[in-house]
């Protein structure tokens, strides 16, 4: 071990062994955390940062809660594993992954595996572990959600990568995750980037998820004019019926909070430009290249951006742009009020489901392109807990698979169908307001207008076709008969059948 390396603290070693059972390099948040909860598992963790004061304070803080080895450098923690070696890199995902997973590659034996569990794309993923396996050794793209405290408490967890490295490595994921029932919320989810791919989509339907929650507060704000710590009341009932979920519960969190600095609700301090570090970018891009209409996903991620766009949002404001507002339809009783508080929850419920129904219909797509045979029920299953978008509601979602593995849509299955169902009129009132009042509900509108695209009879596509045909000799389909046909529009008009 290098002089300068952190002294080693560590509990018992296994027994007859002497050697760590899993390395984990990179620790800051997620790594730090994920450390804890192997070692609290029972697990010796050698721990490896590059900047080594991360590691001297995680020993310094925690070092009593289990059995560490810290490692100055990566040499030493490949040093002190048990073969075949397993290490879990937590570092910032792109260029630092590839400089760490090279850095290991070079000093770990054929056998060995490497996690990478950041937030990597799936593409990186597939990459990386055709490279890994030229060298002998495991590559496995893990998805892990849950933030914090889900790294230490137990957080979803989603790998991809071989088989014989599941073999391997899936009890001890399956141990430090989440459970839920009893059972764990992690499972081999496909080979290569399947991992990643699913870890992908899952942030794709959070910031779905996340920009319905933020809609539904600035109707009930600008519609009933409540206050934030109101609308926090409002959303903390929201937690005990079909919307029961972690980021419903920590947006009454929030909502509640005051600046101790101004004593305004902090939500009113906070500047209201949303960032973000890529995935649900990454996942509405696969999604357009895989054709799959994931609305809701991409009108958040354009809100996200939109609400960035300081240059013209400023220029929007100081050209005066009107609303123009109709005024809100809300009898000022209490009644009404509660009629209204109840529509948007409907509207709220409505457009989740549909959010996530077009983020299992990506997984499908993705699935059957990549030959992964993604199981969209178990996703749902590890999604329950540990992880950001954990909800009541993924266990019908679970069930809804288990009815029908194949199930062509989410909002067709009959549980789910109905529940949308139920809500439509409420859907419809809250968007239709919204509107009229020049409250921005992307997020909302297009995942209504996706469920009357999806559910209708026929489409306007007849007339884009035909506008093809003409201006570039597209072709077209016809409803009556089969083939694929051509008019000659700057000709005589006729039609030619040109598949014969
Ligand atoms: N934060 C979260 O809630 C979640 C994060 N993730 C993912 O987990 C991973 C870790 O996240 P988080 O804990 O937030 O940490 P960060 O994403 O902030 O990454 C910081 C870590 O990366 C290391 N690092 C950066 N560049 C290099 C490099 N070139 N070589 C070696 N190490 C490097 C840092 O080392 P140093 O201390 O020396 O700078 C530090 O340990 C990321 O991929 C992230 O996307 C996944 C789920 C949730
Ligand atoms: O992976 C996560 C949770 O599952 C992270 O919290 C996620 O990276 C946050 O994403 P963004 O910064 O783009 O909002």
């Amino acid at each position: 071990m290098s002089p300068d390396a952190p002294a080693v603290t560590s509990g018992p070693t296994p027994a007859g062994r002497g050697l760590a059972d899993i390395g984990v390099v990179g620790l800051a948040v997620m790594g730090s955390n994920l450390a804890r909860n192997l070692a609290r598992n029972g697990y010796t963790v050698a721990v490896h940062n590059r900047t080594p004061g991360r590691t001297r304070e995680l020993l310094a803080a925690h070092g009593d809660e289990g059995a560490f080895v810290a490692c100055a450098t990566v040499p030493d923690l490949v040093a002190s594993l048990a073969r075949p070696r397993t290490v879990l890199v937590m570092v910032k995902a792109g260029d630092a992954t590839d400089a760490v997973v090279e850095e290991l590659a070079r000093h770990l034996e054929p056998g060995d595996i490497v996690v990478d569990g950041g937030n990597a794309h799936f593409l990186d993923t597939a990459r990386r572990e055709r490279d890994l396996a030229a060298r002998g050794l495991h590559l496995v793209g893990a998805g892990i959600s849950g933030g914090e405290e889900g790294a230490l408490t137990g957080p979803s967890i989603m790998p991809g990568g071989s088989e014989e490295a599941y073999a391997t490595l899936g009890p001890m994921l399956e141990r430090i995750s989440a459970h839920v029932d009893g059972v764990p919320c992690c499972t081999h989810i496909g080979p290569d980037g399947a991992g990643h791919y699913v870890k992908m989509v899952h942030n794709g339907i959070e910031y779905a998820d996340m920009q319905l929650i933020a809609e539904a507060y600035d109707v009930l704000r600008q519609g009933l004019g409540l206050s934030a710590p109101e609308i926090g009341e409002v959303v903390a009932g929201w937690s005990t019926g079909d919307l029961d979920s972690y980021l419903v519960e920590i947006t009454a969190q929030v909502l509640a909070h005051v600046d101790a600095e101004t004593g305004r609700p902090f939500v009113d301090v906070v500047a209201d430009a949303a960032e973000q570090k890529g995935t649900g970018r990454w996942t509405v891009q696969s999604a357009l290249d895989l054709g799959v209409p994931v609305t809701g996903i991409a009108e958040a991620t354009f809100a996200r951006a939109l609400s960035g766009s300081a240059p013209q949002r400023a220029a929007a404001r100081e050209a005066g742009l009107a609303a123009r507002t109709a005024g809100w339809d809300v009898p000022d009783t209490p009644e009404g009020r509660a009629a209204f508080v109840e529509d948007v929850r409907r509207a709220l419920y409505a457009s989740k489901v549909v959010a996530y129904s077009q983020g299992f219909d990506q997984l499908a797509a993705a699935s059957a392109e990549h030959g992964w045979d993604i199981d969209r029920g178990a996703c749902a299953r590890i999604w329950r807990g540990g992880c950001i978008i954990r909800a009541r509601f993924l266990d019908r979602i679970t069930q809804a698979y288990e009815r029908d593995p194949e199930l062509e849509l989410l909002i067709a299955d009959p549980v789910f169908a109905a529940a949308v169902g139920d809500g439509v009129a409420s859907w419809r009132r809250v968007v239709a307001q919204a509107t009229l009042n020049g409250v921005p509900v992307p997020a909302f509108a297009a995942s209504l207008a996706y469920y009357d695209g999806v559910r209708a009879a026929s489409l306007p596509a007849s007339l884009i076709q035909a506008q093809r045909d003409l201006f570039g000799a597209h072709t077209y389909r016809r409803t009556d008969r089969p083939g694929v046909f051509h008019t000659e529009w700057s000709g005589d008009r006729s039609e030619t059948r040109v598949d014969a």
